[in-house]
């Protein structure tokens, strides 16, 4: 649980301390470590965040996946388009831009996505996350090391041929205004021009797990599983 501690009287005792901050219900920041740098608090015991991107193409099977690891290994799952298309929802002042962005298969301002994610981590009980959908450019992966100020544990790349990701794109049938030969053709260029870049980067850095997504969906899960099973001891 990621609980931001408010300052409080040094002189309190550290269960009350813990109780009181629980009470209030605030949420220790994600990016400053407000809990650390606080004079006089001393912060409840907390759980190590592990945090999953989910990366691949349009229709690679992202989503699908992540229901999958949800409901086997217990994570949060926050996509960054469905966070995105609840702002158009929502009439958000931001709703407009991001609908025209998203028609045009393109990338939504990183500070804007990235504040969505972080408020979403924050009001969740969970401390495992998958981030679904996120970083889609590197100025997206910069711009959440700088707000969130940690580094995934875990990158998942799902990796599906062209032609696989563009039908099962149009059979969706879900209503996505994105989801039109159109939009699709943009997406996969955006994808290899910007995407891809952030999935070498993660290759470099070790953290990359490709997952040959194709298959059906239960063939594809059992490459996912060992993942989330190899950590399951040491995350929780
Ligand atoms: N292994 C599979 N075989 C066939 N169809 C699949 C498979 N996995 C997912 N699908 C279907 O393909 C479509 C796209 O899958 P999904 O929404 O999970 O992709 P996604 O990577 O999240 O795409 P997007 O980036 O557009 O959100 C869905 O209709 C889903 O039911
Ligand atoms: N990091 C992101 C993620 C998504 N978008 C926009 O949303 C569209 C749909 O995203 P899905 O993950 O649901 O496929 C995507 O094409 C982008 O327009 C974004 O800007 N930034
Ligand atoms: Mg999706």
């Amino acid at each position: 649980m990621w609980r931001r501690v408010a300052s409080l009287s040094s002189s309190i005792s550290s269960s009350l301390l813990a109780q009181t901050a629980s009470r209030l219900n605030t949420w220790e920041s994600l990016t400053t470590g407000i809990a650390q740098q606080a004079k006089g608090v001393i912060a409840p015991k907390e759980k190590t965040p592990f945090i999953t991107f989910v990366l691949g193409g349009p229709g690679s099977g992202k989503g699908t996946q992540c229901i999958k690891i949800v409901e086997t290994f217990g994570f949060a799952h926050l996509s960054a388009g469905d966070l995105l298309r609840r702002e158009i929802a929502s009439k958000s002042a931001d709703g407009d831009m991001i609908l025209n962005t998203i028609k045009e298969g393109k990338i939504v301002p990183s500070q804007v996505t990235v504040k969505l994610i972080q408020k979403e981590m924050e009001l969740s009980d969970n401390h495992k996350f998958l981030i679904d959908g996120f970083p889609r450019t590197e100025e997206n992966r910069v711009s959440f090391e700088r707000i969130i100020g940690v580094e995934p544990n875990v990158v998942l790349f799902f990796d599906c041929p062209e032609e696989e990701m563009v039908k099962r794109v149009l059979n969706r049938n879900e209503g996505r205004v994105d989801d039109n030969l159109e939009t699709i053709k943009k997406r996969l260029t955006v994808f290899q021009a910007l995407s891809l870049p952030v999935i070498n980067y993660y290759s470099k850095r070790g953290k990359l797990y490709t997952i040959k997504a194709i298959g059906t969906e239960d063939e594809i899960f059992e490459q996912v599983r060992p993942i989330f099973a190899a950590f399951e001891r040491t995350v929780g």
